[in-house]
């Protein structure tokens, strides 16, 4: 690494002691040279799932009420330009992870599966990557992981649990190793199963043509066979596609939507109405038992994504109908998790962080109902690899004392970097034989440098670089490029009606030259430029391009977890409770 000649660093070295100072001045504790083992932090870290940015009040919601989300960046930083890795989940939870690009740990396809889709798959975060988590727990820290997972689960049995997040540096784990469906409430809009219905369908209109082609064969005495065994082959074939068909629903919602507590499967299928409840009992008995020990705890909600499993006592509270309601519902449970760190005592110790794995879904709506979230002014949402509105998220981190209250940071970050800010501050260190894309964000939250510590960041839609965003320091601006844009359906409607996510390959177009656009001054992404608009035009291409291909050449081949053999329902995989022929339990209280 080059290092800054000797009056630079001087000038560096009194930058940092002047903002030291301004630290002091604002009331900041120090916590460079701290003594680690007295002085660990404990991390409460809560993840929403789908949220879109505008949602919340903070980022500009003036209709949907959420105080306490709104109180944590009050009193702590709120990041403006905050970025998930990838516009869905299972890529977007890895990089956050692990601080790397999904490309780099195999969490991505190139085949269009997307996201890890059923309990029983083989793939899942590899055994041989760090989560910080792992580096946490060796720093001594009681780790704690609730609600969903989505990086897999088992490899050759159903009990190996390799993917578990046991298997990944948490040591104590409550939730769904899958995640939130529309499919586990049966209600519309559905993700998996009319998919699957759609091609049972097929599949039992192939067997009728076929099986009528066998008929017609036989009057026409091409064929030979007794008319008895044609009606019967006839028959069952469509008998069993139309009752497969019939079930997909409840096979789903039993083989994905159910609860493990560490190794067992406890609630089989789950019980929606309780998740809720059972979620925040856990989250406050953690607290308590570890308040005398430092921890991580990742409270990875089940809010917001369809079906908007809400309870009672919120329905029909917001003026955003059901998907206002399950986002008040998320804020009072932040509030009560907030609450019990404050009744255990450990707000002032606690960093706190919160955001969303990836942007609000435009696609997730019942006829006119929008069951999804609003991206605000960004364009795009879930799914979309390089739009704005797919990968822009909440990003709020609060620890009094030694955060300024009420800092806004407009710099471009990744949700990648929790990963070595975490750690850091744990005592902990990166690894040093692979390469992590996180940058410690600790001088830029306190306010002691106001520049991002990245040049470059990358938007990928699987494996395919749809865009790419460069920091262009010393002209204050930030630009974005797109090599490639999803197809919307109907043209121009801003999303893919009609699918679950946009793809990312096939029905795209790609943009030759790119489409660029001043980040810093358009963050709608509304106005491209062009050769002739903006003169930097060619240069700005032509460095990205180049990161992009500097990117590409430093990784090395590795299996595509989501690839389609990783990614089918394996039934030896299939992880259950009870017994034949009476599956399924509910253990929990
Ligand atoms: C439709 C699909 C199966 C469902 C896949 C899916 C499910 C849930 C998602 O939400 S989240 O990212 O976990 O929050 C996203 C997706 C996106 C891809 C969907 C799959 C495409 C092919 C297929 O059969
Ligand atoms: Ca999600």
């Amino acid at each position: 690494m080059n290092r800054a000649p000797p009056i630079i660093q001087g000038a560096l070295c009194s930058m940092n002691c002047l903002a030291a100072l301004l630290g002091v001045f604002l009331g900041l504790k120090p916590v460079i040279g701290r003594d680690a083992s007295q002085s660990q932090p404990n991390f409460l870290l809560l993840l929403a799932d789908d949220l879109g940015i505008g949602d919340i009040g903070c980022y500009g919601n003036s209709t949907i009420r959420t105080p306490n989300i709104d109180r944590l960046a009050e009193d702590g930083v709120r990041l403006t330009q905050h970025l998930a890795a990838e516009a869905v989940c299972t890529p977007s939870r890895a990089a956050f992870l692990t601080g790397r690009y999904p490309i780099r740990t195999g969490m991505t396809s190139g085949n269009g599966h997307r996201v890890l889709q059923w309990a029983a798959g083989a793939g899942g975060l590899p055994a041989e990557e760090i989560t910080f988590a792992k580096i946490l727990k060796e720093q001594g820290y009681v780790t704690g992981l609730i609600g969903k997972w989505h990086l897999g689960l088992n490899c050759h049995s159903s009990s190996d649990h390799c993917h578990h997040p046991l298997s990944h540096g948490f040591q104590h784990f409550l939730g769904m190793p899958l995640g939130m469906m529309g499919d586990c409430a049966v209600a519309e809009p559905s993700e998996k199963r009319m998919k699957l219905q759609r091609r049972l369908h097929l599949c039992s209109q192939v067997a009728a043509v076929a099986s009528l082609t066998l008929a017609a064969g036989k009057l026409t005495r091409l064929i030979r066979a007794p008319r008895w065994m044609l009606v019967l082959v006839l028959a069952a074939t469509t008998a069993m596609f139309a009752a497969a068909s019939r079930h997909v629903g409840d096979f789903i919602i039993y083989a994905d939507c159910f609860l493990m507590r560490n190794h067992t499967v406890t609630q089989q299928p789950l019980r929606l109405e309780r998740v809720t409840g059972l979620m925040l009992r856990e989250a406050e008995t953690f607290l308590q038992r570890n308040k005398h020990h430092p921890f991580m705890l990742l409270v990875s909600f089940l809010h917001v994504h369809i079906p908007l499993v809400t309870t009672e006592d919120f329905h029909r509270r917001s003026k955003h109908g059901p998907y206002g309601d399950n986002v008040e519902e998320m804020d009072w449970m932040v509030g009560q998790i907030l609450d019990t760190l404050d009744r255990e005592g450990l707000t002032d110790n606690t960093l706190v962080y919160f955001a969303s794995d990836h942007g609000g879904s435009l696609e997730s709506r019942v006829g006119h109902v929008q069951l999804g979230g609003w991206n605000g002014g960004y364009r795009g949402g879930k799914g979309m690899g390089g739009w704005e509105g797919g990968i822009r998220v909440p990003g709020i981190f609060r620890w009094p004392g030694v955060l300024p209250a009420g800092r806004v940071v407009d710099q471009p970050t990744s949700m990648m970097d929790v990963f070595p800010t975490v750690v850091l501050l744990g005592g902990g260190a990166e690894p040093k034989d692979r390469v992590i894309d996180g940058r410690n964000l600790l001088p830029l939250l306190r306010g002691e440098t106001q520049h991002s510590d990245h040049e470059f960041l990358l938007h990928y839609c699987e494996v395919f670089l749809h865009a790419a965003r460069w920091v262009q320091r010393d002209r204050g601006r930030v630009w974005k490029v797109h090599f490639m844009t999803p197809n919307f359906h109907p043209e121009g409607a801003g999303a893919c009606y009609g699918s679950a996510v946009c793809p990312c390959f096939g029905d795209v177009t790609e943009h030759d030259p790119p489409l660029l656009f001043d980040i810093s001054a358009d963050p709608g992404e509304t106005h491209p430029l062009n050769p002739d608009s903006e003169p930097e035009f060619h240069e700005v291409v032509g460095k990205l391009r180049q990161e992009a291909v500097r990117q590409w050449s430093s990784l090395s081949q590795i299996h595509q977890q989501l690839g389609t053999i990783y990614n089918i329902w394996r039934p030896w995989l299939q992880p259950r409770c009870g017994e034949f022929p009476h599956y399924g339990c509910d253990l929990e209280e």
